[in-house]
């Protein structure tokens, strides 16, 4: 029995169901609800989740397809890059997979930007969806359509807007994922709420105990609001014309810590330390109270979330942070916060407030 699911949609351009279910059971429906039967079928994962769950998710697909291949990467942001897609275009090829064959990621946000981004350029575009396997992936990657890898050092920087053509998310993969991923699923999950919903952000905050214990029922509640959140964002403004660039609150900073760190520090707890970058700024502009500010600091520790980082210079950070590819003629688009759960989209921050935000995050 499928659970409710939720449509992102806009002016019919795209439209595709997002199912939030507890196992793999209703995979096979799905893609043949969404006209999806019958296609060739690559599962693209990574070293860690193809041994968990490839073997279920292909016991799925082989209900309703004949040619089930697999292409499997070393896990890890580091293999997020054109190599790792030229090696998946290898395999779609040796494959014979053709303009209407499906991509299906099957794991967290890397998996998910590379094999999007494969898909999209394979045969100038055929099909993908998402079976995201991660925290953060459920909240926040899978949904709306931003695919691409990092090209030497990086972040993102190649990549295409293309959209699945359904995100079906088993929340009972969560219960396998370490508790430093778990984290840096809470990190855009506080994000979310610090963009637009101050009362979510205080349920997460005030519900830390029992959403540490990865309880189902509260993870449920969480993923579905920010897809929610993220979904409305992203059918307002698919492409970032305008109001999506909030979703990149606390990443311009984050960025550029994560790719000076070499991506040893994860994304989730980039975003987290990009958070306070932000949060320092906007104190530093009125914007947020001292008490605010703390809060937030509060949020992240609450799960053991990095507040800063070490060994980084503040002028290598303020270096890497122009080079990000938000900058728009010669000027960064930064996301401030205008009190807790209010956000916009600033284009007059100068050098010294970001070096003020640069200074909160660096020991
Ligand atoms: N496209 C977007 O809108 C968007 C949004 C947010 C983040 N991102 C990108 O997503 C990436 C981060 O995603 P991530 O945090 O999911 O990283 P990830 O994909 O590297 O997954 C994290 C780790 O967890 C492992 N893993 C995944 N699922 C598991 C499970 N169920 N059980 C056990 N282990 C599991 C993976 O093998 C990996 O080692 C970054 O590259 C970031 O830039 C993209
Ligand atoms: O979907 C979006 O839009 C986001 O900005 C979500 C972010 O959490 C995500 O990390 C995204 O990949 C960042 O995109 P980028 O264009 O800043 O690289
Ligand atoms: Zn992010």
């Amino acid at each position: 029995m499928a659970e409710e699911k939720l449509l992102v949609k806009r002016d019919g351009e795209f439209c595709y169901p997002i199912y939030f279910e507890n196992d793999f059971s209703f995979l096979s429906q799905a893609l043949t609800d969404e006209g999806l039967a019958g296609k060739s079928m690559c599962i693209v994962s990574d070293s860690t989740v193809a041994p968990l769950y490839a073997d279920q998710v292909k016991a799925e697909l082989l209900k309703v397809s004949d040619h089930v291949c697999q292409f499997t990467f070393p896990a890890g942001e580091a293999h997020k890059n054109l190599d790792t897609v030229q090696d998946l275009f290898q395999c779609l090829i040796e494959n014979g997979l053709d303009r209407k064959s499906l991509v299906v990621a099957l794991g967290g946000g890397v998996t998910g930007d590379l094999s999007g981004f494969g898909a999209a350029a394979y045969l100038r575009g055929i099909d993908f969806i998402q079976i995201p396997t991660t925290l953060l992936a459920q909240v926040d990657s899978s949904v709306g359509g931003k695919t691409g890898v990092d090209f030497r050092q990086f972040k993102n920087m190649v990549g295409a807007f293309h959209q699945p053509r359904l995100v079906y998310m088993n929340m009972a993969t969560l219960q396998s994922l370490p508790e430093r991923e778990f984290g840096c699923g809470m990190g855009e999950i506080l994000k979310t709420g610090l963009i637009c919903d101050k009362g979510f952000f205080d349920f997460v905050c005030a519900n830390y105990k029992v959403i540490r214990t990865m309880d189902p029922e509260m993870l449920a509640v969480m993923i579905r609001k920010c897809c929610a959140i993220k979904a409305g964002v992203v059918e307002r403004d698919p492409k970032e014309q305008g109001e999506r660039a909030l979703l990149n609150l606390g990443h311009t900073i984050g960025h550029a810590v994560e790719k000076l760190m070499n991506f040893n520090l994860l994304h989730g707890q980039c975003v987290g330390i990009g958070l306070v970058a932000a949060a320092a700024i906007s104190r530093e502009r009125g914007l947020l109270t001292n008490g605010e500010y703390e809060q937030i600091c509060h949020s992240l520790e609450l799960y053991n979330l990095p507040l800063y980082v070490e060994g980084l210079s503040p002028m290598d950070i303020l270096a890497a942070t122009k080079k990000d590819k938000k900058m728009e003629q010669g000027q960064i688009k930064f996301i401030l916060m205008d009190g807790l759960g209010k956000t916009f989209i600033d284009k007059t921050v100068t050098d010294q407030e970001l070096l003020v935000g640069i200074h909160a995050i660096c020991r």
